[in-house]
C-alpha cells in the first residue's frame, strides 16, 4: 500500500533502520510565506527515493531542511535515527547541488573540491593526511574523473562537474546522499553512470533522496517516490506511488495524452505521457512503465 500522510504521523521513537523520517514537517520562510506544510515520508536505509514536483513545490526546501540551512516551524526530521544537527556532526549527511548554486567561475581544482568532502574530519587548519588524499582518489575514480582531477571546476562539462560533486559525496562517505536534479543537463550516457553509482551505493546500505524532473527514468533505478506539491502528497514504493492519479494531483495540467498504434498496427492502444522534462514518463493502464520513449520508438515497426 502507499503509504499515505496519515499513516506516518506517528512518534518518531519507531526510527530505528530508517534513513530518513520526516513527521509533520513545516517550514516558514522569513517573508511568511509556508512553502511546505505538514510533510511526512520515510525512506529506509538502502534506498533510492525520488523527489518529484512542479517547479515551486518545496523540493529544495525540503533539502534545506533536512541539511539543517532552515529550521523546521513545526514537526521533526530525523537521519539515521538522530537529530539533523547531529547527523550532520558526525558527517553523516551529504549534498550534491544543483549546477546554478555554484559560483563556478571560483578558481578551484577539481581535486580540491573533492577534498572539501574530507573538511569535516580535518583539524581547525583543514591539513589533509594520507587517508584524505587516498578517499579523494578512490572518490574520483569512481566516478571516472580522475585525468581531470587538475582541472579548474568551471572548465568541466556540466555532466563532469555534476560527477566531481557526486565524487565529492563519496569522499565524504556519507551514508545519507541529497541529490538536487543531477540529471539537468547531462546527455543519457553520463545519467547511466550516475544510475549506476547510484546503485552501487543503494547496496552499500546508503540512502538517497534525489530530486528529479526527469520522471521517466525515476521508474528505472528509485525504489521508492515522494510527490511534493507544498506538502507530501503520496509517498511509498515507487511501483505503488508512481500512479496516473498521484501524478495528476502532482502535476495537473501538464500531462497529456497520446493514442499510439501497436506493433501490428492494430488497435490503438492509449498512453499517458508526462511531459515534466525531455525524458517523459509513459503510463499505461494507470501505471507508470520503466521504458522510456525513445526505447520504446525503437520497437515501433
Ligand atoms: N528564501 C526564501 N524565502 C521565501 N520564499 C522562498 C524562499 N525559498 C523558496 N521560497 C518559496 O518556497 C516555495 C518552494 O520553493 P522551493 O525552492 O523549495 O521549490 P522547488 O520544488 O525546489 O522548485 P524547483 O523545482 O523550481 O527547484 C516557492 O514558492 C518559493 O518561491
Amino acid at each position: 500500500m502507499t503509504a499515505q500522510v496519515d499513516d506516518l504521523a506517528r512518534p518518531a521513537s519507531s526510527d530505528a533502520g530508517s534513513g530518513i523520517a520526516v513527521r509533520n514537517a513545516t517550514v516558514t520562510y522569513r517573508n511568511g510565506h509556508t512553502a511546505l506544510r505538514d510533510a511526512s515520508f520515510e525512506i529506509p536505509i538502502g534506498t533510492i527515493a525520488a523527489l518529484v514536483g512542479v517547479n515551486g513545490s518545496g523540493k529544495s526546501t525540503l533539502f534545506k531542511a533536512i541539511m539543517g540551512f532552515v529550521r523546521l516551524a513545526r514537526g521533526e526530521i530525523r537521519v539515521l535515527g538522530m537529530t539533523v544537527a547531529e547527523a550532520l556532526r558526525r558527517n553523516l549527511v551529504a549534498y550534491v547541488p544543483q549546477a546554478e548554486e555554484v559560483d563556478w567561475n571560483f578558481p578551484v581544482l577539481v581535486e580540491d573540491v573533492v577534498m572539501m568532502g574530507r573538511y569535516g574530519r580535518m583539524g581547525m587548519l583543514r591539513i589533509p593526511k594520507a587517508a584524505d588524499h587516498e578517499a579523494v582518489s578512490a572518490a574520483l575514480a569512481r566516478v571516472n574523473m580522475s585525468d581531470c582531477r587538475k582541472r579548474q571546476i568551471g572548465e568541466l562539462s556540466g555532466g563532469q562537474k555534476k560527477r566531481v560533486f557526486l565524487a565529492r559525496a563519496l569522499a565524504q562517505d556519507s551514508r545519507v546522499i541529497l541529490l538536487d536534479e543531477p540529471f539537468t543537463g547531462v546527455d543519457v550516457k553520463t545519467e547511466d553512470q550516475i544510475i549506476a553509482l547510484l546503485r552501487e551505493l543503494r547496496d552499500e546500505g546508503r540512502v538517497m533522496l534525489v530530486s528529479t524532473h526527469n520522471l521517466g527514468s525515476v521508474p528505472e533505478f528509485c525504489d521508492r517516490a515522494i510527490l511534493v506539491k507544498g506538502t507530501v502528497l503520496a509517498c511509498g514504493p515507487t511501483a505503488e506511488t508512481f500512479t496516473q492519479q498521484n501524478l495528476e494531483r502532482a502535476f495537473g495540467g501538464v500531462l497529456r495524452h497520446l493514442v499510439l498504434n501497436d506493433a501490428k498496427g492494430c488497435a490503438p492502444t492509449p498512453f499517458g505521457v508526462f511531459t515534466d522534462d525531455e525524458r517523459p514518463l509513459i503510463i499505461q493502464q494507470g501505471r507508470a512503465t520503466a521504458r522510456r520513449l525513445e526505447s520504446f520508438d525503437e520497437e515501433r515497426p
